[in-house]
């Protein structure tokens, strides 16, 4: 990829709508703008022009000369009728002009990061904003976009650089050993914190949780009320209902906004000691999901209880509805130990703490003021790399040198995170994520 090109794009996606914004980044921005409108309107000030002759609509025309622009190159917008045939006639008389071409997904990003605008993990906060749902994920994404990751790991990279540094010099005096043993103490010092900073990120899954959603499978006994507590749950009739024991034999799952917070929640198959080969398969099937999910509901008919889910999902988190509770609650002391929530699908009884209860289980946490947590497996994947070796700092018994590469690993590692170094590996498939004209 040549950043010699300029590129074109329409950006406010597939249309028709009353405006389209068709953006340009490079080079050749003011010679487009020449060929388009005429004279170049004053820097980021939006002037209504003809664009095109003879005219092709007629516009608003902004201007952001380098380097205050989203790319940190010569830019433009031209906000145009949102047809598809004005759209298209403006991308090709740009794509006239001589050195410019259309850019693939994700080229201005790409554009704004080569140009130290923006870091990857703010990158990725960008994608997450233009693909947010609800309104904690909307929060998240801001904040990530805006560089809260960016700022925390390049804090911690800073002290680790800070720690190799007393290492490698401590090198230096190697042979004078209370000089080596002074540098060792304060890199430790510096260390064993962010060691327990890392460790409580990793630890904290809400962030993850919030941008993928919160993956709840609904099992139990048939006719425990699972498809009628999802409808229930999702106002809508979205699975089926029916008196007949063993009616869900596939899974069904619904997206749920939940006070903000993204669920994804799955109805399954009655799990028993099955009849039919259908019904088999679809406990098979039920199992099988609940194996992915970061949660089990366990659905309880309080009119002929099953208190506990079968050993492949007990090992999971689960979370035990005592539904039907409508026909009276069993005594106390048969789920103590469980602590069920006890609800009823038909009345609504007891809904709202699920639904509170899920949320939290979401991320609801982390979408609240200053809380800060990593939200991929990118991110994960090179924390643990950096953990792990910062762990090796500390608790091995290493020679000075092998101690101070430690170090550098651990500072290379969240280098990688915010794209500082060996970068090309991730890029195509973070960029690739983005619609045209971002
Ligand atoms: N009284 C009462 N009846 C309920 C409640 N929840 C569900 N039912 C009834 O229980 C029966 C079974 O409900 P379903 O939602 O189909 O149960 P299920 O667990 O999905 O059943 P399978 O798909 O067969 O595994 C239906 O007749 C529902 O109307 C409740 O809270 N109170």
């Amino acid at each position: 990829m040549s950043v010699d090109d300029t590129i074109v794009a329409p950006a406010s996606g597939a249309g028709p709508s009353a405006v389209a914004v068709i953006r340009i980044s490079g080079p050749r921005t003011r010679a487009v703008l020449e060929v388009l409108v005429g004279r170049v309107p004053r820097p980021r000030q939006a002037s209504l022009r003809d664009i095109g002759s003879p005219a092709l609509d007629r516009g608003l025309v902004l201007w952001f000369p380098a380097p205050k622009s989203f790319t940190g190159e010569d830019m433009a917008e031209l906000q145009v009728h949102g047809s598809r045939a004005v759209v298209q006639a403006v991308v090709e008389a740009v794509l006239a002009v001589e050195g410019t071409r259309l850019a693939e997904p994700g080229a201005f990003a790409r554009r704004a990061f080569e140009n130290g605008k923006l870091d990857l993990t703010e990158v990725e906060g960008l994608a997450d904003l233009i693909n947010a749902e609800t309104e904690a994920q909307r929060r998240q994404a801001l904040a990530q976009s805006e560089g809260s990751l960016r700022r925390l790991y390049e804090g911690w990279r800073a002290e680790l650089l800070q720690a190799q540094a007393l290492m490698e010099a401590g090198l230096d005096f190697a042979d004078e050993a209370d000089v080596a043993l002074d540098v060792g103490v304060k890199a430790s010092a510096i260390v064993a914190p962010l060691l327990q900073s890392i460790e409580a990120h990793l630890a904290d899954r809400s962030g993850e949780r919030l941008r993928d959603g919160l993956r709840v499978v609904i099992a139990g006994p048939p006719n425990a009320g699972k498809s009628s507590l999802l409808n229930a749950l999702a106002k809508r009739d979205a699975a089926i209902v029916s008196e007949e024991a063993g009616t869900t034999r596939d899974v069904i799952e619904v997206h749920l906004d939940l006070g903000g917070c993204p669920v994804i929640l799955a109805d399954t198959a009655g799990i028993r000691a099955g009849r039919g080969e259908v019904e088999q398969e679809g406990i098979r099937r039920a199992l099988a999901r609940a194996e992915d999910a970061d949660l089990v509901l366990w659905v309880i008919d309080a009119t002929d209880p099953v208190w506990a889910p079968p050993a492949p999902l007990a090992a999971k988190d689960v979370v035990f509805a005592l539904n039907k509770s409508d026909w009276g609650v069993p005594p106390a002391h048969n789920h103590a130990a469980i602590n069920p929530l006890i609800l009823s699908a038909k009345t609504g009884a007891g809904l709202e703490a699920l639904i509170d209860r899920l949320a939290d289980l979401a991320g609801a946490e982390s979408a609240g003021s200053g809380h800060i947590s990593l939200t991929r497996t990118r991110h994960r994947t090179e924390l643990v790399s950096s953990r792990d070796a910062l762990q090796r700092f500390v608790s091995h018994d290493l020679s000075p040198e092998l101690k101070a590469e430690e170090l550098r690993i651990a500072a290379r590692h969240l280098g990688r995170l915010t794209g500082l170094i060996d970068v090309e590996e991730v890029l195509g498939a973070i960029f690739a994520e983005f619609c045209i004209g971002k």
